[in-house]
C-alpha cells in the first residue's frame, strides 16, 4: 500500500529454478534440529542420557505436568498433514506436501520462536490418520493439522480433539477463518456496513470455506444471507449431488444455481477454491463497495489488477505477500499456538479465535509507529482499503495476538498455567521475536521502493551473475554485469540463467565512458605516481576501478564486488576511486545473526591495530549505522579484561577509547572495557558489574583488534552456526560493497540490495 492511496505492487518475483535451488542449498530443506544442552563431556553425558535422565523421567511419571518443565514439549508443535488438499494444488500426496510442512514449521520458529516439526502421514484413510496421531499425544504441546482435504478433516480434527489433551487446530479451517474474520470486520468498518446485513458468497466448501462461513455466522451473518458453492455450483436446500453434512448444514433456499449467479448483487466473495474461479463479469455484478477475499493460493481466485480494470470501488484482498492486504493464515497460527501453549492449554477454542481475530484487526487500524513503519511494502500504511490487516512481518504481531488468545484461555477456562502478570509476558514475546529477517526484509523493502542501478563488477562469474538476476528478479533495480558480452552469455547459457530486462552487460574495454573516466582517476592519481597512461589500463582492464568510476560520476547508484579477489586487493581500488565521507571513519562492520539475536561487530575490515582514538572513532560509525539498521545500539568495548581487571597494556588503550568517547556528547549507550561474556550475558553483567552503563546485553561489539574481529566473526560462522553478514564497508562517500572472496550469489545479492540501501 502507499499513503497517497494508489496501489503498490512489490512482487518479488523468482524463477522455478531459483525456488527450487533456495530449497536444495547447503542442508536441503528449511530444518535442522539443534541442542539445548551441551553434550561436552562425559558428566554431559551422563545428566543428558543414562543415568541423570532416569530422575526427569520418575518426575514425570508422578506428575506429568512437569514434562512441560524437563522437556521440549511445551514449545514445540507438530506439523501434520497427508498431502490430500496442499495449498490449492490438490491431492499430491504426503511426500510431496512435506515442503510446505517445513514451510510451516519455519514460521512457526521465525514469528514466534516455536519449535515445528514436520510429520507427513502416508494415508488418506481417516482411521489409519488419526489412529496414526492419536499416540502422539505426549511428544508435543500442540498439534497443527495442515492441508488435509474436506470433509476427511472435519472428521479427523473432532475425534483428536476428544482423544488428546492438547491442542489440535486444523490451520486450513480455523486459521484462516480468523484472518478472514479480522479482513471482514475492517472491511466492514471502512464500508459502514454490519455483519447482520451482508450477503454473503464463499466460493469453495472444503476444510477453509466451511469454517470462514461458520465463523461469520457466529459472529453476526443471517444464515440465509450466507451462500455456498462448490465445483457443482450453489448449495441449494434440496440438492443432492456432491453434498455430505458439512455443506447440507449451510444449505439455503434460494434459486441461483451458479456462482455469477449467487453473486449477483452480493457484498462479499470469499474464495477458497481455486485460480481464477472469480470472473470480470462476476465482479461487475456484486453490490457497490464489493469486498473480495481471493485467498486460494498460490494463485487467488482473481488477480487485483484484474479487478482494478472492472471497478475502483472494491476492497480486494488475497492470500499473496505480494499484494497489499495478504488474507493467509501465517498471521494467525504462529500467535494462537504462542498464546496457547505459553498458558499450556488443551484446546484452541472459539473465545481464543475470536480474541485472535479481534486483536488482528484492532491492530490494522492503530496507527503504525516508526520502528514499524519500517516493516510494511510500500510507505508508512494507514488504515484503509488497501491496509485492512496487518503485514505478516510486524514486529507487533508477537506481543499482541498471543496475549489476546492467553487471555480468552484462561477465561474460558482451557488454561493449566495461568499467566500472572500480562505486561510483562508482552515484554518477554518482544524479545522472542528474531530481529534478523526483520533488519534484512527492511532493506529490501526500501529498495525495491526506490529500486537503484547497481554495479556487480566481476560480471562473468557464475555466482555473480546469478545473484545479479536475483536481484533484477527481486525488483530491487537494474544489475549492470561489468565483463565481455558473450562470456557472460555463455556462462548465463551454461547455468540456465536468462538474461532478462533489467540486466544489463558492460564491456569496460568498449565503453564509450573510458575517457571521462581516465580523466577522472588522472586528476585523484596524477601526483601519487600515476600516468594518464597507467589511469587508461585501470579502466580497461581493472573492473574494480571501472566500477567504483561508475558510481563515483553518477553512471550507476553503488557497486559489489569482491568474489574474485580478496578483500584487501578489491578495497585498495575502491579507496583510489572514492573518498571517505568527509567526517567519517572507514571501517567494516559485519552482521552476526545467531539464535534470534543480531549483533554487529567492528572494525572487521579497515584498522589493523587502532589506537584508542580509532577505536572511539569505530564506535561511533558502528552506532550510527546500527541506527540506520533499525537497532538502538548498546555498544560494548572489548578485550580480554572487564573494567580494569586483569590489567594490561590492550585494557588500557579500550579504557582510554572509552575514555575519549566520554568527552564527546553521544546519544548512544556504550561502556568497557569489558569481556565478550559480560557484553552478551545479562546475569554476568548485572551481578559482576551493576554499575555497566549498558541497559541490557550489547547489540554493537567493537573488536580490539582487527585480529581479534576477523577470528571472532569467522569462528562463530564455522563453529557457531551463525550466518555473517558482512563486512559491511562503512564510511566512504559512495555505497560500495565487498562481499568475501568467494561468496555465494545469496550473499552477493544481500550486499548488494545493503549497497543499493545507501549504507555508506
Ligand atoms: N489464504 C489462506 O490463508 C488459505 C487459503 N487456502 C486456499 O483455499 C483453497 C481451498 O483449500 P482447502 O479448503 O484446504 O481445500 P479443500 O480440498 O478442503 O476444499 C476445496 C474446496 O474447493 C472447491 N472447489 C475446487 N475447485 C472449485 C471450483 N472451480 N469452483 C468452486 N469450488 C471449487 C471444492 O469443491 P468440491 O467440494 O465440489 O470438491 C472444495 O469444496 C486452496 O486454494 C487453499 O490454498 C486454504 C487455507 C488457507
Ligand atoms: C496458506 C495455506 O495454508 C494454504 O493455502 O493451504
Ligand atoms: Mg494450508
Amino acid at each position: 500500500m502507499s499513503s497517497d492511496g494508489k496501489k503498490s505492487r512489490t512482487r518479488p518475483a523468482f524463477t522455478d529454478q531459483e525456488a527450487l535451488q533456495f530449497h536444495q542449498r547447503g542442508r536441503p530443506g528449511k530444518l535442522e534440529i539443534t541442542p539445548t544442552k551441551p553434550m561436552a563431556t562425559q558428566r554431559d553425558l551422563s545428566l543428558a542420557y543414562s543415568p541423570g535422565v532416569a530422575v526427569p523421567v520418575r518426575s514425570i511419571a508422578e506428575d506429568p505436568d512437569r514434562a512441560f518443565d524437563y522437556t521440549a514439549r511445551g514449545n514445540l508443535v507438530a506439523v501434520i498433514s497427508n498431502g490430500t488438499a496442499i495449498l490449492g494444488l490438490g491431492n499430491l500426496g504426503a511426500l510431496a506436501s512435506k515442503p510446505v510442512m517445513e514451510g510451516k514449521a519455519v514460521l512457526f520458529k521465525r514469528f514466534a520462536d516455536i519449535d515445528g516439526i514436520d510429520l507427513e502421514v502416508d494415508t488418506a484413510d481417516v482411521d489409519a490418520f488419526i489412529n496414526s496421531v492419536r499416540y502422539l499425544g505426549p511428544s508435543f504441546g500442540g498439534i497443527n493439522l495442515e492441508d488435509i482435504k474436506a470433509p476427511d478433516c472435519f472428521l479427523i480434527e473432532s475425534q483428536l480433539r476428544e482423544l488428546l489433551d492438547i491442542p489440535v487446530f486444523h490451520d486450513d479451517q480455523h486459521g484462516t477463518a480468523i484472518i478472514a474474520a479480522a479482513g471482514l470486520i475492517n472491511a466492514l468498518h471502512l464500508t459502514d456496513r454490519k455483519l447482520e446485513d451482508l450477503k454473503i458468497v464463499c466460493n469453495g466448501a472444503g476444510a477453509a470455506g466451511i469454517a470462514c462461513i461458520e465463523l461469520v455466522k457466529a459472529m453476526g451473518v443471517p444464515h440465509n444471507n450466507v451462500i455456498l458453492c462448490d465445483t457443482k455450483g450453489v448449495i441449494y436446500q434440496g440438492r443432492t449431488e456432491g453434498m455430505n453434512q458439512w455443506k447440507s448444514a449451510h444449505a439455503v433456499p434460494t434459486d441461483a444455481r451458479t456462482l455469477a449467479e449467487a453473486l449477483d448483487g452480493a457484498d462479499v466473495f470469499f474464495g477458497v477454491s481455486v485460480k481464477g474461479a472469480l470472473t470480470r463479469e462476476m465482479v461487475r455484478s456484486m453490490a457497490p463497495n464489493p469486498i473480495i477475499f481471493a485467498m486460494a493460493n498460490p494463485d487467488p481466485e482473481i488477480l487485483p489488477e484484474e479487478v482494478a480494470e472492472i471497478r475502483d470501488d472494491v476492497i480486494i484482498a488475497t492470500g499473496r505477500s505480494d499484494y497489499p492486504n495478504q488474507v493467509n493464515n501465517v498471521l494467525g497460527f504462529p500467535y494462537i499456538f504462542r498464546g496457547a501453549l505459553d498458558v499450556r492449554a488443551t484446546a484452541i477454542n472459539e473465545p481464543m479465535k475470536i480474541a485472535a481475530a479481534e486483536a488482528l484487526a484492532k491492530l490494522a487500524r492503530e496507527d503504525v509507529p516508526d520502528e514499524v513503519a519500517a516493516a510494511y511494502q510500500g510507505n508508512r500504511p494507514r488504515f484503509g482499503p488497501e491496509y485492512i490487516i496487518p503485514v505478516p512481518f510486524d514486529p507487533r504481531l508477537i506481543s499482541v495476538v498471543p496475549p489476546a488468545v492467553a487471555k480468552a484461555a484462561m477465561e474460558s477456562g482451557v488454561a493449566r498455567h495461568p499467566i500472572v502478570d500480562m505486561k510483562d509476558y508482552a515484554e518477554r514475546l518482544s524479545a522472542r521475536r528474531d530481529p534478523v529477517a526483520g533488519s534484512l526484509q527492511r532493506i529490501f523493502t526500501k529498495v525495491r521502493q526506490s529500486p537503484k542501478r547497481v554495479v556487480f563488477a566481476e560480471g562473468e562469474e557464475e555466482a555473480v551473475i546469478r545473484a545479479a538476476a536475483s536481484f533484477v528478479n527481486q525488483e530491487l533495480g537494474t544489475a549492470i554485469l561489468i565483463g565481455r558480452e558473450e562470456r557472460i552469455q555463455e556462462e548465463a547459457f551454461a547455468a540456465g540463467i536468462e538474461i532478462r530486462p533489467g540486466l544489463e552487460i558492460l564491456n569496460a574495454a568498449m565503453s564509450r565512458r573510458n575517457r571521462d573516466y581516465a580523466d577522472y582517476l588522472y586528476a585523484k592519481l596524477q601526483r601519487k605516481g600515476m600516468l594518464w597512461r597507467d589511469c587508461q589500463r585501470m579502466v580497461n582492464q581493472d573492473r574494480n576501478f571501472f566500477g567504483a568510476l561508475m558510481v563515483a560520476l553518477g553512471d550507476a547508484d553503488a557497486m559489489v564486488t569482491g568474489v574474485t579477489r580478496n578483500y584487501s586487493v578489491a578495497l585498495e581500488a575502491v579507496r583510489r576511486v572514492i573518498d571517505p565521507k568527509p567526517g567519517h571513519t572507514m571501517i567494516g562492520l559485519s552482521m552476526v545473526l545467531s539464535r534470534g539475536r543480531t549483533v554487529l561487530v567492528a572494525d572487521t575490515a579497515v584498522h589493523d591495530d587502532p589506537s584508542a582514538a580509532n577505536l572511539a572513532d569505530i564506535a561511533e560509525e558502528a552506532a550510527h549505522v546500527a541506527r540506520r539498521l533499525g537497532y538502538e545500539p548498546r555498544v560494548a568495548m572489548l578485550t580480554y579484561a572487564s573494567f580494569g581487571h586483569p590489567p594490561g597494556e590492550r585494557a588500557s588503550r579500550v579504557q582510554e577509547a572509552v575514555r575519549i568517547l566520554d568527552s564527546r556528547r553521544l546519544d548512544f549507550e556504550y561502556d568497557g572495557e569489558m569481556s565478550a561474556d559480560v557484553a552478551l550475558n545479562q546475569e554476568i553483567m548485572r551481578s559482576a558489574y551493576p554499575f555497566c552503563r549498558l541497559s541490557g546485553p550489547a547489540n554493537v561489539l567493537i573488536m580490539p583488534t582487527f585480529d581479534a574481529a576477523s577470528i571472532a566473526t569467522k569462528t562463530l560462522q564455522e563453529l557457531g552456526g551463525s550466518m555473517v553478514l558482512g563486512p559491511l564497508l562503512v564510511g566512504l562517500d559512495k555505497p560500495v560493497q565487498i562481499v568475501p572472496f568467494g561468496a555465494k550469489d545469496s550473499d552477493i545479492v544481500n550486499l548488494a540490495a545493503v549497497a543499493a540501501y545507501g549504507i555508506t
